[in-house]
């Protein structure tokens, strides 16, 4: 095999692993999201809406879209415009589907099975493009930007949530032991999963910080890079527009 055959089987594994991760925990996806992060995303998820100030009408595609938050909160800030949430793994779409029918969003939002490092989707056509708790879990995180950046309006908004390094000691030596020791076992004893829960951990450590991922926003061609920590670091929000001379 060479070198490029290895990155391409690489890559296929990885997806595969990641796909089969998620079509196993799905049914438990959101109550251990809230046991894990303390409840801390719901928090995440009010400041990055009110950072995206939505208007109505405005149209979003949602990348990674699992069980539908953050596609469910754009939909609900925009009343009226389309909002598209993308997933490959099917169990997390059926999650995400039984929320939108009880939230009566059924013609506000459209759920596509896909791959986010190739979306099915023309260029300019969303005012914006999220992706939440996802790049970390991609293969190519480059390619799923510049995709995000290809669909979305000149002027229109590229918005990442993501789990982060954070860099404040002691908060930090706490928050590893937390995130390595505890949090795999949590995983175990709630959703009977251990292996699962224990690729969180070693999903983070390959991912870039959050001034790493700023500067890999602006390689893409994204302008006007914002990146906030969020709880000490252990999360980010990244925000970069595509501006109107990139038609
Ligand atoms: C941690 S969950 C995040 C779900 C949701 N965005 C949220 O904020 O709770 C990550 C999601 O990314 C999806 N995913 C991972 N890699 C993907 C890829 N290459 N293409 C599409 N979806 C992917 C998984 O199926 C999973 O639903």
């Amino acid at each position: 095999m060479n070198t490029s055959d290895k990155t391409k089987a690489h890559t296929e594994e990885q997806y595969d692993h990641v796909q089969s991760v998620f079509e196993s925990i799905a049914s438990k996806y959101d109550i251990m999201n809230d046991i894990l992060s303390f409840r801390r995303h719901k928090a995440w998820r009010k400041f990055t809406m009110k950072q995206m100030a939505m208007k109505p009408g405005d149209t979003a595609v949602d990348l990674c879209c699992g069980t539908c938050d953050w596609t469910l909160s754009m939909a609900e800030a925009s009343g009226t415009g389309q909002v598209i949430g993308l997933d490959f793994s099917p169990n997390m779409l059926k999650v995400g589907e039984n929320k939108v029918r009880a939230k009566h969003k059924e013609d506000q939002i459209t759920l596509v099975q896909g791959n986010a490092m190739e979306l099915p989707f023309e260029d300019n056509r969303f005012d914006y493009a999220t992706i939440g708790f996802g790049l970390r879990n991609v293969p190519d995180l480059e390619k799923v930007l510049q995709e995000m950046r290809r669909v979305v309006k000149p002027g229109g908004m590229v918005v990442c949530l993501e789990l982060s390094k954070p860099t404040w000691q002691p908060f930090k030596g706490i928050y590893y032991f937390y995130f390595q020791k505890i949090l795999p076992s949590l995983g175990k004893l709630f959703a009977k999963r251990y292996d699962q829960y224990k690729w969180l951990p070693d999903s983070l450590a390959l991912f870039p910080g959050r001034e790493e991922l700023a500067a890999i926003f602006r390689n893409v061609g994204l302008e006007h890079v914002k990146a906030y920590p969020l709880t000490g670091g252990i999360a980010a929000l990244h925000i970069g527009i595509k501006e109107n001379r990139h038609v």
